[in-house]
């Protein structure tokens, strides 16, 4: 067991029906800290009878739940930020620990996210009405068209290892507002945050049942025991295109309503108008924050060639000085990959990269931090340029700290470009011209286009892609679409 003895082993368990599932067959996996490659526990694996028991626990709590007034729900989910607020240390050393990423990042985006999220939608919810009609037939006569929204149910929250707190309580903050039972499927790479929240959410009370969480993989494991279940209303998942196809599949037979947060390819498009510190520093954050494993990560990044020597060197320069180390150090700008497998695919595509003609301006290589970090999934921030749309490291997700410097000269040829993608979640646009500012961000074939900075959200949006990017939005009312059924009462008055 990687050098850990039976007694150290800590176990992170299932969470079901409001308790601690213990391992009694000892079926696991190993839970890995990113940067050293060191096992930090075993994971519990859920087999097909614990996530059964998840989904029936979920079933019968739900009835309740859903008839417990909105603002006791909204009440639990204030206190839930609370209580995460008061465990805070907490949620930072679990989430460094299962994905490497640096103090600072966890501190000052992951955590608080998680927080946020549980009170935006506390409010949105708690503030929420229904849509309701007069309805005019001539003659004087008349109906009332009103609709009511009623939970979609039992709800599978499937989450990827990228930003593991935040993503989850993106989606189980509105489901358990808008009155659902969840059973959630953390990623295999993270599952401490997930099996903590359990523990925060059972402190403020809510319910047995309401909130489950089973740990595993995906085919022949949790996550695919939990979306072929019958007991389950409708799946929201966050991950790759490729899976994302596969569980839409999987949930096809028995018609049930998929959320899709998929991959994505996003483009930055840079005008020869920008004020150039603010442009480099944006793209800089844009392609590597959170080591490039950011969904809404810029690979592709166009610039007009007047002046597209000046913001390469610029972005070499920026690249260069990330510091790349221990996650618990505070100077530390930029952790590790996942995992050893996801570096590996990674490097992959830097061979290929360089086979298609790409020259490296700076990365491409396996950094030398020390012994302590020797065993870590550590990867170079790289940037090229000399490739074209036809090549596939412009054209496939890496979701690396990688990214493609390709110049232009006409505003249609750069639309054209950016667009030139099967992707469509996220795009930005750097330009001192606003008009030009609005008109290329709604040109842009994508959910969401910043237009002078990056990942800056409103949590009220609409969060989503098109394309092989996703199905559906989440985000401020959005998330209320997909977590009710409305139900619509016509009365003749
Ligand atoms: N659009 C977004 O908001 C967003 C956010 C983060 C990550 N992502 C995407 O996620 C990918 C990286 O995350 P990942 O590697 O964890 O993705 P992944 O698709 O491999 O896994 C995502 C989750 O699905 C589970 N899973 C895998 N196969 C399954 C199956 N057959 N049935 C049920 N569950 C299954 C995994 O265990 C994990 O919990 C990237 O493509 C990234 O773009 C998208
Ligand atoms: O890796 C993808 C990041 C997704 C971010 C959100 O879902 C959000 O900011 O709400």
């Amino acid at each position: 067991m990687n050098g850990m003895t039976q007694q150290e082993t800590r176990w992170i368990r299932n969470f079901v029906d409001g308790r601690f599932v213990d391992p009694v067959d000892a079926e696991g996996f190993d839970d890995i800290d990113p940067a050293t490659g060191r096992v930090v526990a075993r994971v519990h694996e859920a087999d097909r009878a614990i996530v059964d028991r998840a989904v029936t626990s979920a079933r019968r709590a739900l009835a309740d739940w859903a008839e417990t007034p909105v603002r006791e729900r909204t009440a639990l989910l204030r206190r839930a930020a609370d209580r995460i607020e008061e465990r805070f240390d907490e949620f930072v050393a679990a989430e460094i620990a299962d994905t490497g990423k640096p103090l600072v990042q966890a501190r000052d985006l992951d955590v608080p996210r998680a927080m946020a999220n549980f009170r935006t939608f506390a409010d949105i919810v708690a503030a929420a009405g229904q849509e309701s009609f007069v309805t005019e037939m001539g003659g004087g006569r008349r109906a009332l068209n009103y609709a009511v929204r009623k939970p979609l149910g039992v709800v599978a929250v499937i989450v990827p290892w990228n930003l593991p707190l935040l993503l989850l309580t993106w989606k189980v903050a509105p489901a358990l507002a808008c009155g659902n039972a969840v059973v959630v499927k953390p990623s295999e790479e993270t599952p401490a945050t997930a099996t903590l929240l359990a523990e925060v959410l059972a402190e403020v009370g809510l319910p047995d049942g309401i909130y489950n969480v089973v740990h595993g993989f995906g085919a022949n494991s949790a996550g695919e025991f939990l979306t072929t279940h019958d007991g389950i209303d409708g799946v929201t998942f966050t991950g790759s295109s490729a899976t994302g196809s596969h569980v839409m599949k999987t949930v096809a037979p028995r018609v049930r309503p998929v959320s899709f947060e998929l991959g994505g390819k996003n483009a930055a498009v840079v005008f020869d108008d920008v004020d150039p510190t603010e442009a480099m520093d944006g793209l800089a954050r844009a392609i590597f924050t959170n080591t490039g494993q950011v969904c809404l990560c810029t690979e592709r990044v166009y610039v007009q060639r007047s002046i597209f020597d000046d913001i390469a060197a610029g972005l070499v320069e920026r690249a260069q000085a990330l510091r790349l180390g221990d996650p618990l150090d505070e100077t530390t700008t930029t952790g590790p990959l996942i995992s050893r497998g996801h570096r590996e695919k990674v490097r992959s595509y830097l061979a290929l990269a360089e086979q298609e003609g790409a020259k490296v301006l700076t990365g491409g290589a396996t950094p030398d931090l020390g012994a302590d970090l020797e065993g870590g999934a550590w990867i170079e921030p790289t940037l090229w340029t000399g490739l074209t749309n036809s090549n596939r490291v412009v054209r496939e997700e890496i979701f690396g700290p990688v990214a493609a410097l390709i110049p232009f000269e006409t505003e249609a040829e750069a639309i054209a470009l950016a667009n030139d993608t099967e992707y469509g979640l996220a795009a930005s646009v750097w330009t001192n011209d606003i008009r030009r500012g609005h008109r290329v961000a709604q040109s842009m074939n994508v959910g969401m286009s910043w237009v002078n900075t990056w990942f800056l959200r409103d949590l009220r949006s609409p969060f989503g892609g098109m394309g092989l990017s996703g199905i559906g939005r989440e985000g401020g009312e959005s998330s209320l679409h997909f977590y009710t059924e409305p139900t619509n009462v016509c009365v003749q008055l």
